[in-house]
């Protein structure tokens, strides 16, 4: 069961909009209450799709900080199986993790991994990308898959909208969604664990309000905000959690899909979202990317061949405490395994970091001007 209780900048008021333009923040610090602990939020929940954050171990994840983590029905569906991991005893103890743990439904991938999809009411035909056969997945069996895993949080079912899509299928996607999300609901019949229910709309503000509406009506205990992050423009993502936000329960969780980047996270921090995952953070890891409050920083490139210093000299992760830049590039040149890992240690810890440093001005009251020295500082 999740309960929430939030605090933060309490604020009485007229239009939401208004008071955002006028720099109001809907900032907030909250805790989610799981079978596998409190957890603080705003989060960062490093991404784990195949049952494992790529180069990193569970003991790892939990001395940076890590609290949830991510793992993604639509592979473990496919590889090696919800039944296999379930006789394991479940994704916590398959994987060796003893925190939160959110699945994806698979809605995602789906439309965006597996090639020959057809989508019906019924639910999503498509072709595995690992050995070609032809499989299928309904809200039903999306959720029977995560009741398999035994997540804290599971995902219901739903299409993500392409970006662009025209507003006629925008519309007819959207309301599918609402009535996957209704047959994911009566298809969860495990205790303890929350449904989230995902708000989509594409990039049109009626059918945002509208898709979050119908979701609230049905009384999910948290709320993913869905079909961001997928191309569109940065201003255009904010538009929408501008119109999707305020129609969510204050006392519910905020769930931003695949987002992202320092920038997003104090933006979307600032419309009130509390939770985020994204492969991002990892991904740049594994080419040498990695993530400072300046910016990027390409360890690979030949100005760090002989730079003695760690990747921050103000960070704690294991990479910048005991590691040069010179080292890392080296170790990354000659690929070798132990690059990438300190890379990916080091940014992870470093979104960790910082959402624990926003949940920190937040309950300071001084998110505002936390954001701004940030932006100022922070190249993107
Ligand atoms: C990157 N942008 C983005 N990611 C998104 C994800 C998670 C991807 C999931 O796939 C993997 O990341 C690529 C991870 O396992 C993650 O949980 C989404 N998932 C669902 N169900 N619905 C969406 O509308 C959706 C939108 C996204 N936009
Ligand atoms: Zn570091």
């Amino acid at each position: 069961m999740l309960t929430c209780a939030f605090a933060g900048q309490k604020k009485v008021l007229a239009a939401y909009e208004e008071a955002v333009k006028c720099g109001y923040s809907g900032a907030r610090a909250g805790r989610l209450h799981t079978p596998h602990g409190v957890f603080d939020t705003p989060m960062f929940m490093p991404v784990g799709t195949q049952a494992t954050v790529k180069a990193v171990s569970p003991r790892e994840l939990k001395e940076m900080g890590a609290q949830i983590i991510l793992s993604n029905t639509y592979h473990l569906y496919l590889r090696p199986g919800t039944e296999l991991v379930a006789e394991a005893g479940g994704l916590h103890r398959f994987m060796d993790w003893d925190g939160g743990i959110l699945t994806d439904s698979g809605g995602f991938q789906v439309f965006s991994l597996g090639p020959l999809r057809k989508i019906t009411e019924e639910g999503a035909a498509f072709r595995s990308h690992i050995d070609g056969s032809t499989q299928f997945l309904s809200p039903e069996i999306a959720i029977k898959a995560q009741m398999n895993l035994g997540a804290d949080i599971i995902m219901a079912f739903d299409e993500c909208i392409p970006y662009p899509a025209e507003y006629q299928y925008a519309k007819l996607s959207t309301e599918r969604t609402t009535r996957w999300a209704e047959r994911s609901q009566k298809a969860h019949t495990r205790s303890g664990q929350a449904l989230f229910a995902i708000v989509q709309g594409g990039m049109y503000q009626d059918l945002r309000r509208v898709s979050a509406n119908d979701l609230v009506s049905l009384d999910f205990p948290g709320y993913g905000i869905g079909g961001l992050s997928v191309g569109e423009p940065k201003p255009v993502m904010y538009e929408m959690l501008e119109q999707t936000v305020p129609l969510l329960p204050e006392n519910k969780p905020r769930y931003l899909m695949g987002v992202g980047t320092p920038d997003c996270l104090v933006e979307a921090v600032r419309y009130g979202i509390d939770m985020f995952d994204c492969v991002f953070p990892t991904r740049v890891a594994r080419n040498g990317t990695a993530m400072t409050k300046s910016g990027r920083l390409v360890v690979k490139n030949a100005a760090y061949a002989k730079d003695f210093l760690p990747i921050d000299e103000n960070c704690g992760c294991y990479a910048c405490q005991n590691f040069s830049r010179a080292y890392i590039r080296h170790l990354l040149k000659a690929d070798e395994i132990f690059g990438l890992r300190l890379t990916t240690i080091h940014n992870l810890y470093f979104l960790l970091d910082f959402t624990k440093k926003m949940r920190q001005a937040i309950l300071e009251d001084r998110f505002l001007s936390f954001r701004e020295e940030f932006l100022a500082q922070y190249c993107k």
